[in-house]
């Protein structure tokens, strides 16, 4: 027991009471009112016991009850305010203890957690089998699927692998055990697999190593489907064919200049389309040099001549373009003459600089895919794709047409049934339609780099219709039900509209002929400049910085 001592006077000095207990670091003293005693210097002192601490400050209240205090006593008040700021001491020291308490406990827990860890490894050691460092072979699963670990606590073990995997796991088929003899017969490896892309029936190993890699019956996607592709000349381009849109005065002066500056600066070959050179000819016989075709055969085989497809218009000259060319297409340098010009990266007025450095090369480029389209007239009796197949860079639209009817479509993905389309028609667009019909109609616009066919309805006539993309692989078949009221049309990029007839249906796939069109930067830079500068995508002024002030404590 040792002896404490309190300085009543010193407390009042500095507002502290301060007093002495050899013992407070294990164990806390408690007051013994018995032994309190006081000098004649109003100097009390106490001895300290080894008891409960809770205890303690019980006593000194009690204590401090049974001390009677008499109004005139002032060293009597001044003791009792002493014990009272002793007493509240105590109960601090008292919590420090308890804390210190729960620490010791908890570095005790985590010691007994180590050491049965370690005696796990140890008795594993003794196991045949190495872990190897590859955790997934080692889970162990029971017949209920649940993931337990070696010693059968279901993975609820406080153990290093419990917000991990694990190298003391192991993968077992069946109930868990408690005999280890059992367990250790009943370990397996994880099986390997292989996985193979089919496509229409056929395996094609085309992408399998680029994509995913197959180490130890794991899918890692290693490298990434889509990347931004450059286009580097390996000989220089010697042909270029300019699309132009018509009757546009500013256009046709563009072309003119263009023209002759290919011409004296790049000696090379430059076609242009029939209507075009007989205006070209009207305004001088320089342009003399000037090629073109005569008929669709010629047309047919352009792409085996041409180099590089220059635009001058709008995104329309760029589909026109591009339906040119019904297999390959070369690169299109797309020149803004419009007024929307989604697809049109380059500015007129810089093309100098542009066709300089495109023709020099490497140039990033887009490749935006394209759709293929059949129509199958009566197709439940006629399976054979009589027309051929017409490829559109944007959408290809089944609408009512001037019927006032709902449209009644049947859709079906790689022959499974998709839904009914009620409503003004359904669009099949390309990732690069996705900003023009298709953005109309409540589809989500989409970078062109992504490989997919968009399923938007126009006007459904349901509430809970709403729009899909479908993977690039997939067939997508419209068909015309026998008794639906009314026929469907079907257009191409806007054009070249075909009625459906009841029974007629509409297959679509992707193309193997995608477009390349030349970026200013690259293909992301360009679409999102697109999407800002064209179609003003989420405008809105800031908000100013003047305001509510923002209370953060609440
Ligand atoms: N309600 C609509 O928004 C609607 C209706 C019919 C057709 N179109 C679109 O018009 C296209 C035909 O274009 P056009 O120039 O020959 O006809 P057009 O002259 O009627 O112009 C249609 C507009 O769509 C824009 N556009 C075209 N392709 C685009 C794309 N990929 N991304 C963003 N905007 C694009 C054009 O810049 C133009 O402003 C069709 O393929 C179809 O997508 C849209
Ligand atoms: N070479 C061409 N021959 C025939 N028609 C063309 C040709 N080029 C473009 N067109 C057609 O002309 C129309 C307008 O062309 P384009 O969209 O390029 O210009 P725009 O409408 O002024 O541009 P924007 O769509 O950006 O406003 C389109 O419907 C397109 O199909």
């Amino acid at each position: 027991m040792a002896p404490c001592k309190l300085n009543s006077t010193d407390s009042y000095g500095n507002g502290d009471v301060s007093f002495s207990c050899s013992q407070l670091n294990n164990s806390l003293p408690i007051l013994h009112s018995e032994k309190a005693a006081q000098n004649g210097n109003g100097d009390v002192s106490f001895s300290c016991s080894q008891l409960d601490n809770s205890l303690s400050e019980k006593e000194v209240q009690e204590l401090l009850q049974q001390t009677p205090i008499q109004g005139t006593d002032e060293h009597l008040i001044e003791f009792s305010e002493a014990l009272r700021t002793v007493a509240k001491t105590l109960r601090r020291v008292a919590e420090g203890k308890a804390f210190a308490q729960a620490e010791a406990a908890e570095w005790k827990r985590r010691y007994e957690l180590e050491r049965e860890r370690n005696q796990r490894l140890q008795r594993k050691e003794h196991l045949p089998r190495e872990c190897n460092g590859d955790c997934n072979k080692e889970r162990t699963l029971n017949s209920k699927n649940l993931l337990v670990s070696s010693n059968g606590t279901n993975g609820q073990s406080e153990d290093c692998c419990t917000n991990g995997i694990c190298s003391h796991e192991v993968l077992q088929d069946g109930e868990t055990d408690s005999d280890p003899m059992m367990v250790k017969s009943r370990i397996m490896r994880k099986a390997s697999f292989k996985l193979s892309w089919c496509s229409k029936g056929e395996d094609s190993d085309q992408h399998k190593h680029e994509v995913v890699s197959f180490a130890r019956g794991n899918i890692t996607t290693a490298e990434r489907h889509s990347k931004q592709i450059s286009l580097k000349w390996e000989s220089k381009p010697q042909t270029v064919l300019i699309f132009t849109k018509p009757n546009s005065i500013s256009v046709r002066i563009l072309c003119s200049a263009m023209l002759r500056w290919l011409e004296e600066n790049k000696k090379l070959n430059i076609y242009v389309e029939p209507r075009v050179r007989g205006e070209l000819l009207t305004e001088s016989s320089y342009f003399n040099f000037v090629k073109t075709w005569k008929d669709d055969k010629e047309i047919s085989l352009l792409h085996k001549k041409v180099d590089l497809v220059v635009t001058l218009g709008g995104d329309g000259t760029v589909l026109w373009a591009a339906s040119m060319f019904k297999g390959p297409v070369p690169p299109i340098v797309p020149f803004s003459l419009g007024s929307l010009g989604f697809m049109t990266p380059f500015h007129s007025e810089h093309y100098r600089d542009c066709l300089d450095s495109i023709l020099r090369g490497p140039i990033n480029i887009t490749l935006r895919h394209r759709l293929q389209c059949h129509v199958i007239r009566d197709a439940a009796t006629n399976e054979v794709e009589t027309d051929e197949p017409i490829l559109v860079l944007n959408e290809v639209t089944i609408d009512r047409g001037i019927s006032s009817y709902l449209t009644n479509l049947e859709c079906y993905c790689d022959n499974s049934f998709v839904t009914c389309v009620q409503g003004d028609g359904l669009i099949l667009s390309t990732t690069s339609g996705s900003t023009a019909y298709s953005l109309a109609a409540g589809g989500s616009m989409v970078h062109p780099q992504v490989p997919g066919i968009l399923f938007t309805p126009i006007c459904p006539h349901s509430l809970s219709f709403r729009p899909l993309i479908l993977p690039e692989h997939v067939t997508v078949r419209v068909q015309v039900p026998f008794n639906s009221r009314s026929s469907a049309w079907v257009s191409f990029d806007g054009k070249d509209r075909k009625q459906l007839a009841a029974g007629d249906a509409l297959v679509c796939s992707m193309a193997p002929w995608p477009v390349p069109t030349a970026c200013q930067v690259d293909s992301t830079n360009d679409f999102l400049r697109s999407i800002h500068e064209g179609l003003h995508w989420n405008l809105r002024k800031t908000q100013s910085f003047d305001g509510p002030v923002i209370n953060n404590n609440i």
